[in-house]
């Protein structure tokens, strides 16, 4: 196998099909993310959004095509390679919850202590420099129920950049915030991609704060891409899905229903007796 260069892409994705058993829930998927890059993946409700970061962490395989991250084929990689590559991975859940009985220092030391050997004063160094980082070197010594939700969604970052990884995958970063902290967790994600020159990719419903910091964005909906581009292109583009969803219309292709499906109406006959 060559070894990755720092041109090739950190995550690549080649005609993948995904879904969960007999379901196909996006098909035809190609997509790139290279280092220093902020890539917004974005689309309606039900769309694919999570699966897409499901399937960049080996948590689903793909049912066509190959994933790619850091150069190894994820279908071909199982227990001590993928945990490797895990290792170079930082996810941020939505819910990114922390431990209610360990202080915020200790919370950011812990993927240090649990995968590291490095030592007391340098865990002491690491944690309060990527506390700083989120602004909260200040705050190390404080308990979780003394901060507030941002804070520990800010927490949550530290925590998740604390080995340094060279991915950063984000689960609706800004769902749940009010708009100050909204703009301030995005020029976060960008300053830390630049700092770590790592690559980030952004799972998100939120098109001004994702437009503001990403590179590139790629637009999931009718079980495929439908756009992609800078976001300078994605805002000209005529293409009605892509005018409904950045503008917020009610009406348009994006359909509001869960389309019916084999399994529904068996379910419903079932349930109602009726057939
Ligand atoms: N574990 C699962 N088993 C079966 N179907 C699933 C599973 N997870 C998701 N799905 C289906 O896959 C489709 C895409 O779901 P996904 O969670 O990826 O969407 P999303 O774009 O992240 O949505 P949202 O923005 O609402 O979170 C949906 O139709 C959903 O019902």
């Amino acid at each position: 196998m060559n070894s990755p260069t720092s041109a090739d892409p950190i995550v690549k994705f080649t005609n993948v099909a995904l879904g969960y058993g007999d379901l196909t829930v996006l098909q035809g998927i190609d997509i790139e993310v290279r280092r220093g890059q902020v890539v917004a993946m974005m689309g309606g409700s039900g769309s694919g959004k999570t699966t897409l970061l499901r399937a960049a962490t080996g948590q689903i395989t793909a049912q066509k095509g190959t994933i790619s991250v850091f150069g190894s084929d994820i279908a071909a990689v199982s227990g001590e390679g993928l945990r490797e590559l895990r290792q170079r991975m930082g996810v941020l859940f939505q819910q990114g919850a922390l431990f209610t009985d360990l202080n915020v220092f200790e919370n950011v030391a812990f993927p240090l202590r649990e995968h590291t050997q490095v030592s007391e004063s340098q865990i002491t160094e690491r944690v309060l420099e990527k506390l700083d980082a989120v602004g909260l070197r200040a705050a190390a010594h404080l308990g979780i129920s003394e901060v507030s939700g941002g804070m520990a969604r800010r927490i949550a970052l530290a925590r998740a950049i604390v080995l340094e990884p060279e991915l950063i995958l984000y689960d609706e970063p800004f769902a749940g915030l009010d708009p100050i902290s909204m703009g301030i967790t995005a020029q976060l994600i960008r300053s830390l991609t630049n700092r770590l020159n790592c690559a980030s990719v952004l799972i998100t419903h939120d098109v001004a704060e994702s437009f503001m910091i990403a590179d590139h964005v790629y637009m999931v909906g009718q079980g495929r891409l439908i756009a992609q581009g800078a976001p300078k292109d994605l805002s000209a583009s005529q293409d009605p899905y892509v005018h409904q969803f950045l503008n917020g219309e009610p009406d348009g292709p994006i359909a509001f229903h869960y389309p019916t499906s084999p399994a529904f109406t068996k379910w419903l006959q079932q349930h109602t007796g009726r057939s």
